[in-house]
């Protein structure tokens, strides 16, 4: 039987994890792929105390690997767009397959990686970067290839959950955030987290993969949790609601929404319950209605998990020789279409909304006036007395679903208004039809 090798770049939180269940599953990996998988190098800046790499070569300089004779998947666990993406391009150029985690490098520079691929006919695989350890991409291309993908909307990034989940229990955003980043759910640069651009580059690839469209990274909306507040998660949960931050890709009939932001659900949700470090990726399909994928989002063995199923996919095509691949994106690159991505004023959804209110007769009156003029129906409007703090008392709102440039427009007649003197705060809502 033949074995297929594996040059591992990259030995840090995911890199570690893929050559600790590599080894140690060695046998039952084995007999799954059909061939016996060897890493047979591996390279990194430095190496590790935590880890005996016994006789396999080890080097700093990561594009060794892409050039050895010896390694027929070049595994990129090193992260980051420009570096990665030579990376990538070199072991493709040399005819090696590739399994990768870096959703960054995927979401941006995705189209020109798989062309380069296809031409040199290799599989380049990277369900790690998508929701970490769940297969959600080979759910998508594979289980759901049957069906019009409508919508998709999820919880797609570990640290950004765990953060809101200990907000709601009380603890403080920046002592949490360095908790995720000590366990190694955090980004290199934790401001891809917590600002929305690991979720965009996540979505930017579901969306791809779930619709047929190329990669847009550069058009999806971010936006991220750092100005969510204790007042306004507790409030949410009054109106029975939890805020999470969604990424949400949704198909119309001149385009698509790509759009990542803080979202209201629904208390009744399943996707409400997911906590910490957890993901959830819900996925309609005409055919099957919506499904639901839920797992660890990051970490180094649940991440490893996706690694090493994308390594065992490429064994069995290398082992039959196989011409056979899945397409990168789920459809063959002549059957994508150029949908375009909506501008956010065309996106619709329900929607939150904070207005710091002068404690005036009449104020409420007018505030629900101006919402009527611009065609938004309220669906729970909230004051509490004993919220009158400085002569202002909040109005929580919670509007219809409408369209975006509605509230838009909305929000600037309302802040026109002199018994509101500070920004209206616009949370979006989702219920998920
Ligand atoms: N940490 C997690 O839970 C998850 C991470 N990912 C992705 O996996 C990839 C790796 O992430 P982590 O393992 O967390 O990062 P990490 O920072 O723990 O590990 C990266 C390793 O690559 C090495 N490295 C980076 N650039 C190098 C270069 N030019 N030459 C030699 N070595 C170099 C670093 O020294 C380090 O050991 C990233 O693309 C990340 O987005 C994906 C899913 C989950
Ligand atoms: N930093 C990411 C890691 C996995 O993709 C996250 O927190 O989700
Ligand atoms: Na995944």
């Amino acid at each position: 039987m033949k074995e297929v090798r594996v040059g591992i770049c990259g030995l840090g939180t995911v890199g570690g994890g893929t050559y600790n269940v590599l080894t140690r599953n060695a046998e039952l990996i084995a007999g799954r792929a059909g061939s016996p998988i060897r890493i047979s190098r591996v390279a990194s800046r430095r190496r590790r105390d935590d880890i005996d790499l016994g006789d396999i070569p080890f080097s700093n300089d990561i594009f060794e690997v892409t050039r050895a004779d010896d390694v027929d998947i070049v595994v990129e666990l090193i992260g980051g767009y420009d570096v990665a993406r030579e990376l990538v391009l070199a072991a493709i150029e040399n005819g090696k397959h590739v399994v990768t985690a870096n959703k960054a490098l995927i979401a941006v520079h995705g189209n020109e990686i798989f062309e380069a691929a296809a031409k040199q006919g290799v599989i380049v695989a990277y369900e790690a970067g998508v929701a970490g350890g769940i297969p959600v991409i080979k759910a998508i291309r594979e289980g759901m290839a049957g069906n019009r993908i409508d919508w998709i909307a999820g919880i797609i990034n570990g640290t950004g959950n765990y953060i809101l989940t200990e907000m709601r229990a009380g603890r403080a955003f920046d002592e949490v955030l360095k908790e995720a980043q000590a366990k190694g759910y955090a980004e290199a640069d934790p401001t891809f987290d917590v600002e929305g651009i690991d979720a965009a580059h996540k979505l930017t690839i579901l969306a791809s993969a779930g619709f047929g469209v190329p990669l847009q990274f550069e058009r999806a909306y971010t936006e991220g949790i750092s100005r969510i507040t204790p007042y306004d998660i507790a409030h949410a949960e009054l109106l029975g609601y939890r805020i999470k931050h969604l990424g949400i890709a949704r198909r119309r009939e001149n385009g698509i929404e790509l759009r990542v932001h803080p979202t209201l659900v629904p208390q009744s949700h399943l996707i409400a319950q997911v906590d910490g470090v957890l993901n959830a990726v819900l996925v309609d399909g005409d055919a099957v209605g919506q499904t639901m994928y839920y797992g660890p989002g990051a970490g180094d063995e649940a991440t490893a998990s996706a690694v090493i199923a994308d390594i065992v996919d490429v064994a069995r095509s290398v082992a039959a020789e196989s011409r056979q691949r899945v397409p990168y994106l789920g459809f063959e690159p002549d059957a994508l279409e150029n949908l375009e991505v909506l501008p956010m004023e065309d996106i619709q959804s329900a929607y939150y909304l904070r207005i710091q209110a002068l404690d005036r007769p009449g104020v409420l009156a007018k505030v629900a006036s101006i919402l009527s003029e611009h065609g938004i129906n309220i669906e729970s409007i909230m004051q509490k007395e004993s919220e009158l703090e400085d002569g202002k008392i909040p109005v929580i709102i919670l509007t219809h679903t409408v369209q975006e440039r509605q509230i838009n427009r909305a929000i600037e007649d309302l802040e026109a208004l002199s018994d509101i003197q500070e920004k209206v705060v616009r949370i979006r809502a989702e219920n998920f039809n």
